[in-house]
C-alpha cells in the first residue's frame, strides 16, 4: 500500500519515519519531494578504461551550488535529506515529470530498504543533446513510501547504511559466489 500525505504526515510526527529537513511544501499527496544537495562525483577516467565489478571506482568529488550536465554524461549526486525508513515500510526514489521532460533521467536502480538510513545518491543522465543546468536545493525527485505486510527480520544494514553526500558504487565489496 502507497503512503497518503496524511499517513507520512503521521509517522514523522511519531518518528517512526524521517526526511530532513522538509517543509510542509514537500509533501505531494502521495509522495515526498526531494531537493538536490551541493555534493557531486564524477567518474574518473581509468587507466585502462574500463570499469569493473572487482575493483574499487573512483571519482572525482566536488561541492557545487550549480552544476552543469554535459550531454550523453553521468552524475552521482545526493537528496539534500536524510532519510530514515522503519522496518515495514520500503521507499522508490522516482524522477519528476518536469526534470524527465528536460530529458535528465534519474535513473532508480534499486529502492530504498525498510531500516535504510542516510542520504540517497541519484544516479543522473543527461539524455538530451544540450546541457543541462541545476542547482542544489531544487526539487529533483520524489519519494514514494510503501507499507509492507509485515515487518521484515532483516532491515538494512548493508553497505550504504548511514551514507552521507553522493556515494560511489561499492560493488567491489561484494562476495557473491558467482560474482
Ligand atoms: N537511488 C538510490 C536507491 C537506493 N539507495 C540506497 C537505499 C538502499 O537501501 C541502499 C542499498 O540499495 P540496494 O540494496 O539496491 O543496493 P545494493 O544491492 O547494491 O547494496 P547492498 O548490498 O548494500 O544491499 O542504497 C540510494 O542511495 N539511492
Amino acid at each position: 500500500m502507497i503512503l497518503s500525505d496524511q499517513t507520512i504526515r503521521q509517522l514523522i510526527l511519531q518518528k517512526e519515519l524521517a526526511v530532513e529537513p522538509l517543509t510542509e511544501e514537500q509533501i505531494q499527496p502521495a509522495s515526498v519531494d526531494l531537493r538536490l544537495g551541493a555534493h557531486f562525483l564524477k567518474t574518473k577516467e581509468f587507466v585502462n578504461g574500463i570499469m569493473t565489478l572487482e575493483e574499487e571506482m573512483t571519482y572525482e568529488a566536488f561541492e557545487s551550488e550549480a552544476v552543469v550536465i554535459p550531454p550523453q554524461s553521468f552524475l552521482l549526486a545526493t537528496t539534500l535529506e536524510t532519510i530514515r525508513l522503519p522496518d515495514d515500510v520500503t521507499a522508490f526514489v522516482e524522477g519528476r515529470s518536469s526534470i524527465g521532460r528536460m530529458g535528465l533521467f534519474i535513473q532508480n536502480a534499486g529502492w530504498v530498504d525498510p531500516g535504510f538510513e542516510g542520504q540517497i545518491t541519484l544516479e543522473l543522465f543527461n539524455a538530451n543533446r544540450l546541457p543541462i543546468k541545476l542547482s542544489a536545493g531544487r526539487r529533483i525527485c520524489q519519494l514514494v513510501f510503501a507499507k509492507m505486510d509485515r515487518k521484515t527480520e532483516n532491515a538494512y544494514r548493508g553497505k550504504y547504511q548511514g551514507q552521507r553526500n553522493a556515494v560511489g558504487s561499492r560493488i567491489h565489496l561484494d562476495n557473491d559466489l558467482n560474482g
